[in-house]
């Protein structure tokens, strides 16, 4: 771990000092009375639960929203933040969790987008490489965005706000899409940024990531602050205690039962890409099991997403063949999602707001959407009781938190509306479940609950199919691992062959064929280094 620093600059009066920040939505207080003060190149942490009131503090000092009450002062003058561009003015950045890039520009073209006036594109390509050496952030100011991977992506958008030479940086949950790899560049980054007096809010709920790096972290519950703490001196678990209000209580995943019938098949599943930056699926084959819960691990970008529209049938394009992908021993390959939905398969798509819910809907009627099989539906018509009463046992069950089952989806804070659909797939016991990225941004008392959940339906005999980038989350609850690279798939070794560092070495592509040994993390390293 690295050593704690003190916060450069501390004794030069506050950078931000927030008092009884307030925020009412129309049927929530989600910013309740918060007091916050950040000192000139401090890593500060904003920890909390889902629906704690994070990003919408954020967003309040990023000009997004405008508080309904309380004072900011920025280096000491009271300040009402009007828009992004005035936050910009005044030295403050935001790094989003999804980033705002155009695909087809260059990353100049990108920066300069960003940037007041109409700034000369040669000059600033210099600026960019310069800003780029001086912080460990190398990137090609010519290259097309879309050409780069998410950790380069991060990396222009992280320069586009040093370009502007900000004096607090907002990160919200910036490592949750990098490899570990990108992640200690990250860290070294912002740690010099810090040195040179640049302030730092940081939302994770990495709890060892923020002990890792911040100095101070605050803790808010309800809206409210309810604790502070020096992340060095706590381990994850204490934190999580102060975020949840109670202990944390561990995933258990028993022994796995023996695994049963196959329920799920990729055979030979090959597919060009379906657009110029699309990737290639190459002879994918998989097998899933009743009662056995196999993960896929990998970089995004490697084909995880052309594999899960081919897994779901909701691709518009054409579909695999029939016989590609098999529910319990039919091809379905060539069947569209609601007819392989028919057939026991839940779903659960890596991308909330747009392809698992639809914003502006109800939660009711986010769950008609693919549960009308539960009984919602009588004779051609919606029995409203039913899909009131379904959504409600999604919101209790998965303790989301919401108005009711009337709330719209888009005024969930993110994690409560990724428990809602996950508890909306999961309540329908699917023969067949797939699952991308399962608890991304979900606190961690929630995410061990869904982790939990998972676990109990592959011991009621489903067979689940887990996409994450996630590998600690594919090693607690998954029996058998495999690695997506390039558009092929490794094989599905047991997890109890194979270990977190042999994992990521296959991430590059590089694994034993099947029917040869395991080859060990070492190995592979030294075949890697010649
Ligand atoms: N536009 C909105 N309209 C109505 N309610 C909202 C809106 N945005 C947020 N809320 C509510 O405000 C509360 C705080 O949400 P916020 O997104 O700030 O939480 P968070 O701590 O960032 O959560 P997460 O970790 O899940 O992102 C939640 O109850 C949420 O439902």
């Amino acid at each position: 771990m690295a050593p704690l620093r003190q916060a450069a600059g501390a004794s030069a009066g506050p950078q931000l000092a927030l008092a009884g920040i307030r925020k009412v939505y129309a049927s929530v207080v989600a910013n309740d009375g918060i007091d916050l003060v950040v000192q000139p190149g401090e890593i500060h942490a904003i920890l909390g639960e889902n629906g704690a009131g994070k990003s919408t503090l954020m967003k309040i000092i990023y000009g997004v929203t405008a508080p309904t009450a309380g004072e900011i002062r920025w280096r000491g003058e009271p300040v009402a933040i009007q828009s992004p561009g005035h936050a910009r003015s005044l030295g403050i950045g935001m790094v989003f969790q999804h980033f705002v890039l155009f695909e087809t520009l260059t990353v100049v073209q990108n920066v300069a987008l960003a940037l007041p006036g109409r700034p000369d594109l040669q000059d600033l390509a210099q600026r960019i490489d310069a800003v780029g050496r001086r912080y460990g952030l190398p990137v090609d100011p010519r290259r097309l965005v879309h050409s780069l991977s998410v950790g380069e992506r991060q990396r222009v958008e992280i320069i586009r706000c040093l370009l502007q030479n900000p004096r607090l940086l907002i990160m919200d949950e910036p490592t949750s899409v990098l490899t570990p790899q990108a992640v200690r560049k990250l860290f070294d980054t912002l740690r010099q940024l810090a040195e040179e007096g640049c302030s730092i809010l940081y939302i994770s709920h990495k709890l060892d990531e923020v002990r890792e790096l911040c100095h101070n972290a605050t803790v808010l519950r309800g809206g409210r602050v309810t604790g502070h703490c020096v992340p060095a001196r706590e381990t994850p678990a204490s934190m999580a205690r102060m975020m949840i209000g109670k202990e944390l209580v561990p995933c258990r995943r028993g022994a796995p039962a023996a695994p049963g019938e196959v329920r799920l098949a990729l055979r030979a599943l090959t597919q060009p890409a379906q657009h110029p930056f699309g990737v290639a699926l190459r002879d994918v084959a998989l097998e899933v099991r009743a009662g056995e819960i196999v993960g896929i691990a990998g970089v995004s970008g490697n084909g995880q997403q052309e594999l899960l529209q081919a897994l779901s049938g909701e691709s518009p394009l054409p579909r695999a063949a029939g016989e590609a992908v098999s529910l319990e021993g039919r091809p379905v390959g060539h069947l569209g999602s609601g007819a392989r939905r028919a057939r026991g398969l839940g779903f659960v798509p890596e991308e909330r707001l747009g392809r698992g819910a639809v914003p502006a809907m109800s939660l009711g009627d986010n769950a008609l959407l693919t549960a009308h099989r539960q009984g919602l539906v009588r004779r051609g018509l919606v029995r409203r009781g039913a899909v009131r009463a379904f959504a409600r046992r999604c919101i209790d069950d998965f303790a989301v938190k919401c108005a009711g089952p009337q709330a719209p989806a888009d005024a969930l804070s993110g994690g409560n509306l990724q428990k809602f659909i996950v508890g909306r797939e999961l309540l329908q016991g699917p023969r067949v479940l797939v699952a991308a990225q399962p608890t991304w941004g979900v606190d961690v008392g929630a995410a061990a609950f869904i982790r939990q959940s998972l676990i109990a339906l592959r011991d009621a005999g489903a067979a689940l199919l887990v996409v994450s980038e996630e590998l600690d989350e594919l090693f607690e609850v998954c029996d058998r691992i495999a690695v997506m690279a390039n558009g092929r798939l490794s094989p599905a070794v047991p997890v109890q062959h194979t270990d977190v560092e042999t994992i990521g070495l296959w991430m590059s592509g590089m694994w034993p064929e099947a029917g040869t040994a395991p080859v060990a993390a070492e190995e592979v390293r030294h075949v890697a280094q010649a």
